[in-house]
C-alpha cells in the first residue's frame, strides 16, 4: 500500500475510534426507585451503566438524590458510587434494610453467592445461600425467572434459583473415604454426562427454576415444592404473606428457548404456604406471565396471550381478584387499532412497582407504532388514557413509581436516556409536569424524522388489506449541499420494534457521516396485531419489499444519497440484509450483517426456537413437528440464499460465536458461498459471544469494522 494510502487509512480508522470512544462515554441509567423521606424530602436512587474500553467492561454505579418533594428540585446529588458483584438489591417495604445479592470467587475459584441483609449502620446479615445445598445458583436479575422480594412484614425474603441436582460420579469412580454416609448415598452413579435441558439463548445453564424462601432472622431456607415439570419464576408475595403468587413454565415435552419468546406455555400460580397447594389462577389454555399485586393486596394483574404463534405479540391486560377468585380482561388485544390512543400492549413484563397509590391504576409502557409511550389504565373503569412523555415524538418509559411519584426514562435518538420525575394527577385531563433528574445531551447534528408508508396494491394483504408501516429517518448535520450515504437498518425479530430511543450504533453511523433508515415493516410490534400475524408465511417477501419500498421513498424526497445505499441488521434483519442485497443487487454498494438467519431449510435443527422457522414460513407448529420435503421447499423459497447467485454488494458478516438462536453455521454457509462466487466478503467471529454481540471489546471492534467496510465500499 503507498504511504499515503496507509496515513489516510490509519487517519479513517482514528477519526472512528474517535467517535466511538465519545458515545461510549455515555453513561446510561439502568433503574430507579423513589421513596418519600417525609412530607418535605423524596430520596431517589438511581443505577447506572457505562462502558468502559479500557477494562473491557461495563462499570455500574449507584447515585442518589433528594428532592424538595414540593417542587421536585434537587437538593442533593452524591458523587457516583461504584457497584461490584452485586447482582441484585431490593429495598425493605419500610426502607429499613436492603438486602443485596453478591456473587464473589473465593481463593480456589469457586463462585460462592451471598445473600446480604444491611441497615443504615452496615451489614446485620451475610448468608452463603448455596452451602445449605438445597437449591443450585441463585437467579439473577432477569424478566424471566429472577426475584427478590421483601416479605410485607420484612422477616423473609422470596428469591429463586435452580433446583438442586443429584450428585453423580462415575461408573468407575473409587468411593472417597472422607464422605460421610448420607453423602455417599445420595450420589448416582453414571449419570455425568447426561443432557440436562435448558431454556436456551441467554439462559443457558437456566434449567429449572424452584421458589426459596430465605427467613432473615434463622437463615434457614425453604424450598417450595413446586412441580418437577414446571421452571418457576417472576414470585412475589400474595395477600398477607400466606401465598407466593409465581409464573411456572412447562418444561415438558422438552424446553425451547423463551429469551424473546412471550408465546411459550406458562400459567400464573398461587401457593398456598401453610398447605402447600398449588393453583392455577390464569387460563391455562393461554399463555400468562408477570403476576403484579395491588399495594392494598385485594388483587393481582398479569399478562396473557395464546399460546403459539409469533415469538412476541399483542397481549391482554389481565386481573385476577383474591376475594372473588376471578378473572377479568382489563385491556384485550387490539388487532386493528382505531383510535389513536393505544395499539395493545407488546411488554414482557410489567415494572415491578407499577400500581398507582389508590389500587385503581396501572402505569405501564410499551410501542405505539414506533414511540414507546406511558399509559395509565384505570382497572376499575378500563379505561386507559396516554401520558404526556419528555420529548415531542421521542419515547419514555416507566422506571419506578410509588405512592404516585413517577420516574421515567426520556429519549430520542439525538438524546440519550435521561430521568425525569414527576406526580401522577388525579384529574386525566391534565398533563404531568416532569422534572429533570439529570440533564441529558443532546446532539444537536442529529436530527430525526418519523414517516409513516403505505404499502402500494401489489402489496396488499390477502387476509388484512392495506396495513401501514412507519422508518424513523435520523440524519447527520451535513455543513455543504451533499446528501448524506444511506443505511437501510431493519430491526430483528421479526416480532420487534426500533421505538425513537437513542441508540449508541445509530448515533455513530451518523456522526461518521451516514444517515439511517430504520424501518418498522409490516411484522413490527406497536402497529396491532394483525400487523404481527401479517408477516406470518410472508417472510421474504413482504418484509423485504416493504423495506425497499421504505428506502425508495425517502430517496425520492431527496433527503439522502441515492447512489450510495448500505444495507445493515441483525438475525432476522440480517435475514433482510441478505435478501435485499440479492434481490436487488444494484442497488447496494455494501452490507453488513449480525448473526444472519440465511438457509431456513437447515435452521430447525439447530436454533433453540425451531418453532420460529415453521411459524414464520406459515406453518404451525407442536413439539413433535419434523422437516419434511414439503415444508421444506418452502423454506427454501423463503431463504436469502436462494439469491446468492445475483449479489454484487460486499459483505462483512460477524458473527457471535456461542450464538444459541441463529447458529454461525448459518453465516457461515452463506460466507462460502459468496467466496465461491467471488463477491468480495469478511467473515468476523468474535468469541464467548451470543446472539446480540454486546460483550463491550466485541461491539466496539464491530463498530470500527463496519464503519471500515462501508466506507471502503463507498
Ligand atoms: C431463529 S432466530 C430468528 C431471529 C431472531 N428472532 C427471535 O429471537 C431475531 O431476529 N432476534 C432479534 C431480537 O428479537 C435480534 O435482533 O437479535
Amino acid at each position: 500500500m503507498p504511504l499515503l494510502a496507509v496515513y489516510t487509512e490509519l487517519k479513517k480508522v482514528e477519526e472512528i475510534v474517535g467517535v466511538y470512544r465519545d458515545l461510549a462515554s455515555i453513561s446510561l441509567p439502568t433503574s430507579a426507585q423513589v421513596r418519600s423521606v417525609d412530607d418535605q424530602f423524596l430520596a431517589v436512587t438511581t443505577q447506572w451503566s457505562q462502558r468502559d474500553l479500557e477494562k473491557s467492561e461495563k462499570t455500574n454505579f449507584t447515585v442518589n438524590y433528594i428532592l424538595n418533594a414540593q417542587d421536585y428540585s434537587v437538593l442533593i446529588k452524591t458523587p457516583s458510587q461504584e457497584v461490584k458483584n452485586e447482582i441484585w438489591k431490593k429495598e425493605s417495604p419500610s426502607g429499613k434494610y436492603h438486602a443485596v445479592v453478591t456473587s464473589w470467587k473465593n481463593k480456589k475459584g469457586e463462585e460462592k453467592q451471598f445473600i446480604e441483609i444491611w441497615n443504615s449502620q452496615g451489614k446485620i446479615k451475610n448468608y452463603d445461600v448455596c452451602s445449605q445445598e438445597k437449591h443450585g445458583k441463585v437467579n439473577n436479575k432477569d424478566d424471566t425467572f429472577g426475584c427478590l422480594q421483601w416479605s410485607n412484614n420484612e422477616e423473609k425474603l422470596l428469591y429463586t434459583s435452580e433446583r438442586k441436582l443429584p450428585k453423580t460420579k462415575s461408573f468407575f469412580g473409587t468411593t472417597n473415604g472422607n464422605d460421610d454416609k448420607k453423602e455417599e448415598k445420595d450420589i448416582v452413579l453414571g449419570k455425568e454426562h447426561y443432557t440436562v435441558e435448558d431454556w436456551g439463548e441467554q439462559l443457558v445453564k437456566k434449567s429449572c427454576s424452584v421458589i426459596c424462601i430465605l427467613d432473615i432472622k434463622s437463615g434457614t431456607i425453604e424450598v417450595l415444592d413446586t412441580p418437577a415439570d414446571l421452571s418457576c419464576g417472576q414470585a412475589c408475595w400474595g395477600p398477607e404473606d400466606n401465598t407466593v403468587v409465581f409464573t411456572g413454565w412447562n418444561n415438558d415435552p422438552f424446553r425451547l428457548g423463551l429469551k424473546y419468546c412471550t408465546q411459550r406455555q406458562s400459567a400464573v400460580y398461587t401457593y398456598d404456604l401453610k398447605t402447600q397447594k398449588i393453583t392455577s389462577i390464569s387460563d391455562k389454555t393461554q399463555s400468562s406471565r408477570s403476576p403484579n399485586i395491588s399495594p392494598d393486596q385485594s388483587k393481582l394483574v398479569y399478562f396473557d396471550q395464546p399460546i403459539g404463534g409469533a415469538h412476541k405479540q399483542c397481549s391482554r391486560l389481565k386481573m385476577y381478584d383474591f376475594k372473588t377468585q376471578t378473572n377479568q380482561v382489563i385491556l384485550d388485544i387490539v388487532h386493528r387499532p382505531k383510535d389513536e390512543v393505544c395499539n395493545g400492549i407488546y411488554e414482557d413484563v410489567l415494572m415491578s412497582r407499577c400500581w398507582s397509590h389508590d389500587s385503581k391504576q396501572i402505569i405501564l409502557s410499551t410501542s405505539y407504532r414506533s414511540r414507546t409511550v406511558l399509559y395509565c389504565i384505570n382497572v376499575e373503569t378500563k379505561t386507559v388514557r396516554q401520558l404526556n412523555g419528555g420529548i415531542k415524538d421521542g419515547s419514555s418509559s416507566i422506571v419506578d413509581i410509588y405512592k404516585d411519584i413517577i420516574i421515567i426514562s426520556c429519549t430520542s435518538p439525538n438524546t440519550p436516556q435521561h430521568l425525569m420525575v414527576g406526580k401522577l394527577l388525579s384529574n386525566p385531563g391534565e398533563e404531568i409536569k416532569w422534572h429533570y433528574l439529570n440533564q441529558p445531551e443532546i446532539d444537536n447534528n442529529i436530527s430525526f424524522h418519523l414517516s409513516s408508508h403505505q404499502p402500494t396494491t401489489d402489496r396488499k394483504h390477502s387476509k388484512y388489506g392495506y396495513l401501514d408501516y412507519e422508518t424513523i429517518l435520523v440524519l447527520p448535520k451535513t455543513t455543504d449541499d451533499k446528501k448524506p450515504p444511506l443505511i437501510l437498518f431493519p430491526h430483528g425479530g421479526p416480532h420487534t420494534t426500533f421505538d425513537t430511543l437513542y441508540m449508541m450504533y445509530v448515533a455513530g453511523f451518523c456522526k461518521c457521516g451516514f444517515a439511517v433508515l430504520m424501518v418498522n415493516y409490516r411484522g413490527s410490534l406497536g402497529f396491532g396485531q394483525d400487523s404481527v400475524e401479517s408477516i406470518l408465511g410472508n417472510i421474504g417477501d413482504q418484509d423485504v419489499k416493504d423495506c425497499k419500498a421504505a428506502a425508495d421513498e425517502i430517496i425520492s424526497k431527496g433527503l439522502v444519497d441515492g447512489q450510495k445505499v448500505f444495507m445493515f441488521g441483525g438475525s432476522h434483519g440480517g435475514f433482510l440484509t441478505t435478501h435485499l442485497i440479492g434481490q436487488y443487487p444494484d442497488f447496494f454498494q455494501a452490507g453488513c450483517c449480525r448473526n444472519p438467519v440465511t438457509n431456513l431449510t437447515v435452521m430447525t435443527g439447530v436454533t433453540d426456537i425451531p418453532d420460529w422457522v415453521y411459524v414464520e414460513s406459515g406453518f404451525d407448529y407442536n413439539h413433535s413437528c419434523l422437516l419434511n420435503p414439503s415444508y421444506s421447499e418452502e423454506m427454501w423459497k423463503r431463504s436469502p440464499i436462494r439469491y446468492v447467485d445475483q449479489v454484487k454488494a460486499p459483505l462483512l458478516l460477524m458473527i457471535g460465536k456461542d450464538d444459541l438462536r441463529v447458529p454461525p453455521s448459518q453465516a457461515k454457509e452463506y460466507y462460502r458461498a459468496l467466496k465461491t462466487r467471488n463477491i468480495k466478503t469478511r467473515l468476523i467471529e468474535y468469541e464467548d459471544n451470543c446472539h446480540p454481540i454486546v460483550k463491550v471489546d466485541s461491539e466496539a471492534d464491530a463498530f470500527v469494522n463496519i464503519m471500515l467496510w462501508y466506507k471502503e465500499h463507498s
